[in-house]
């Protein structure tokens, strides 16, 4: 089944699927990906520094033999590591044993103490994330530019920015503005608004967590399930196929072999049995009393999204 792509705003194409990497294993990992691009079709990977396991990744691209030209592979610049966004990433494309990346990402609107007691989660003495609140973010984006610049990366964008974020830190000094947004968005937490605007400027929304995370009760879900029933799909077919349908660019993870091809299959095949109405129903979904964000670390400060726990 040949995956739709979504054009960026440099024209740059991204298969409207990926293959998550958060928590998956290192040893779990590269067989994953390795089953992912030669077993189930999958052409776009989305990894990070800070998931600890991009050599993994890199070693199960490299034994799936599909050549690098034909896969779209993410990764994020880590909160430690805005004051020095191309060494990061030069540590990034060494790990995952490529020349370039086809997008980067600034994964918070964050720095973290570089110089703190951990080189991931620097904390205080009384246990709060150690953040750096007066770091600019045009500063990291400034950054971000010039590795585009230098062909490091096919195209720049953000992960986990609100509209205000965009709107007060980016948009005014931006030479580039960012062509993604990854944010949480699946069934209990469509963000609509958000969607909206940031395709109004341009800025391609993917949906991070579309199976709602770890131990999920989207799976349970009462309308997908239903709408699943109806076409003899899987509840999970419905959530992916859901987003798909919507033109967002959709991440599942997986590392059960299974699974990774079933969320491939089904999503394509929901998202194009999925009609207006089934679309509409599950639009509801979250606004009639369902909805919940999944991934809200402790920043202990104010990111500007709606519905922050
Ligand atoms: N930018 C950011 O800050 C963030 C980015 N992300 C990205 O998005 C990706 C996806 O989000 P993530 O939070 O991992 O969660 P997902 O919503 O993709 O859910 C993953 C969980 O669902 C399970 N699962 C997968 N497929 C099925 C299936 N068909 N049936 C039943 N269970 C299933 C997985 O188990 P198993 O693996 O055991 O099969 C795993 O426990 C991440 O891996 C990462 O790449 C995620 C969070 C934040
Ligand atoms: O991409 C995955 C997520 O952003 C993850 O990296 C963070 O949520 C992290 O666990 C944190 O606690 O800040």
């Amino acid at each position: 089944m040949q995956c739709p792509k979504v054009k960026l705003n440099n024209g740059v194409e991204i298969p409207i699927l990926g293959l998550g990497t958060w928590q998956s294993k290192p040893n779990e990992v590269t067989n994953a990906v390795e089953y992912a691009l030669k077993e189930a079709g999958y052409r776009h990977i989305d990894c990070a520094w800070a998931y600890g396991n991009e050599e993994e990744v890199g070693e199960g691209i490299k034994r799936s033999g599909v050549p690098r030209s034909e896969i779209f592979i993410t990764s994020k610049l880590w909160c430690t590591h805005h004051h020095r966004v191309e060494a990061a990433l030069d540590e990034s494309l060494a790990k995952l044993d490529t020349d370039y990346l086809d997008l980067y990402l600034v994964h918070w609107p964050i720095h973290l103490n570089p110089n703190g007691n951990h080189p991931v989660f620097p904390t205080r003495p009384d246990g709060t994330r150690d953040i750096l609140l007066d770091w600019k973010q045009r500063d990291t984006w400034a950054q971000m530019e010039a590795v585009l610049k230098k062909g490091k990366v096919r195209a720049i964008g953000v992960s986990n920015f609100s509209q205000c974020v965009l709107e007060q830190e980016i948009l005014p000094y931006a030479q580039v503005v960012p062509a993604v947004d990854q944010l949480e968005i699946h069934l209990y937490n469509p963000q609509h608004k958000l969607v909206e605007w940031l395709r109004s400027k341009g800025i391609e929304p993917q949906a991070y967590s579309p199976l709602g995370s770890t131990n999920s009760p989207l799976l349970s879900d009462e309308t997908a399930s239903a709408i699943a029933g109806r076409y003899e799909l899987q509840t999970t077919d419905v959530l992916l196929g859901y987003l798909v349908a919507k033109d967002i660019v959709t991440l599942p993870k997986s590392v059960t072999p299974a699974r990774i091809a079933s969320n491939y299959r089904g999503a394509l095949t929901a998202a194009a049995k999925l009609t207006k109405e089934d679309i509409e129903a599950l639009d509801g979904v979250a606004a009639a009393g369902k909805q919940k964000r999944m991934i809200a670390p402790p920043w202990g400060i104010d990111l500007g999204f709606d519905n922050w726990p």
